[in-house]
This record gives C-alpha cells, structure tokens and sequence, in this order.
C-alpha cells in the first residue's frame, strides 16, 4: 500500500528525470502499480482513512512520486457537491501526452500543492486552460480525451512530474502573483 513514506520528496533526483514510457501491453505490474496508485488518490481523500494513515490528500500522483521513472499518473478528482458524489475526472493513464491546447492560459486562485514538497510555495500556476490528451488506460485501451478548467490543470501537473517539472518552476520568482492579461484565474 502507496503511504506518505513511500513518496519521495524534493532533492530526491528521480523527480527532476525525464521518465520512460511504459511498453504496451501493459505489464501486469504497470497495471498494479496504477491501481495502487489510484486507491492512494482514494484512501487520500476519505477523512477516517486519510487520518488512519497519515495521508495528505491529493487528486493526483505520478509514478515518479513513487521513485519509479515510469510514465504513468492517476487522477481522482471529486465533484466536490455531495448530491453528486461521482467524480469529475478518475483515470489511471498509461504514456499521456498532450497532443493541443487552448490559446487561452489559466491557474488556480488558491495556487498548488505537491506531496514532493513540504512547503507551502504561493503564487500562480499559468497553464494550458484546456488540453487535448492521449494515453493508454487500465485496460490496454488508446483514449483521446478533451479537458478543460480544474481537471486540466491537475493533469498538466500530474504530466510535469513525468517530465522532471514541479510546480512551482511555472511560478514567477519576481512577483509570484503577477498575470499576464487574459490568463483566466480558477476559484
Ligand atoms: O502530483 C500530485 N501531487 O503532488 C498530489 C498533491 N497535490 C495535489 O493534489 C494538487 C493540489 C493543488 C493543485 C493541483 Cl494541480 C494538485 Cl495536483
Ligand atoms: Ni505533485
């Protein structure tokens, strides 16, 4: 079982390498390291069982995380209405890759967070406000999928750790709330 001891932090060199595609077929081990990955997401944002183990929660973690150099990520991220408990966006992707994006740039107002990093680093995350990605999912499958808004900015976070970026490289050392006109703000 993925705990906090198992996710390596910054200064550890795995999370500034570039990771290695995954053969397809996938492994049988590729598959249960992707669903292990996903039970984390799971056991990360359920109150009894997050505190049971110690767990930060989080929407999204990328195998590099785990010390392993591997494109693989998992994205769980809730509805956040409890009239709606199905999530918006839940996928283990196997070699995603962004194939488009919008012209248009977006960033969450509350900025981001990294169970790499244990510190709070404020300011603005400027990405893609929609992308258009592929990737291989759990059962071998080829995806091609549209996302847009706070879906989006996860998986472009979830992408740079499979690319030796973390969030916080994106953010501007000299003002770290400064925006360029039109970069649409998420609340
Ligand atoms: O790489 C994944 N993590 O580090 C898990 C912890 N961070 C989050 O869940 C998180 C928090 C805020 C904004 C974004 Cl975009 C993300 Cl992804
Ligand atoms: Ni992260």
């Amino acid at each position: 079982m993925i705990t906090m001891d198992t996710i390596i932090r910054e200064g550890n060199p795995t999370l500034r390498e570039v990771a290695k595609e995954v053969s397809v077929p996938l492994s049988d081990e590729d598959i249960k390291l992707g669903e292990e990955m996903m039970e984390f997401l799971h056991n990360s944002q359920d109150p009894v069982k997050a505190e049971e183990l110690g767990l930060r929660g989080g929407v999204g973690l990328a195998a590099p995380q785990l010390d392993i150099s591997k494109r693989i990520i998992a994205v769980h991220v809730p509805s956040g209405d409890l009239e709606n408990p199905e999530p918006t966006l839940s996928a283990v992707m196997y070699n995603p890759k962004i194939l488009s994006h919008s012209v248009q740039d977006a960033c969450l107002g509350e900025g981001e967070g990294c169970l790499s990093v244990d510190r709070e680093v404020p300011g603005y995350v400027v990405r893609h406000n929609k992308i258009t990605l592929s990737y291989v999912d759990a059962a071998g499958v080829k995806q091609k999928i549209r996302l847009k808004n706070y879906e989006a900015i996860v998986v472009q976070h979830e992408i740079d750790h499979l690319n030796g970026v973390m969030f916080y490289d994106h953010i501007n050392q000299e003002n770290p709330y400064a925006l360029k006109d039109g970069v649409l703000v998420i609340e």
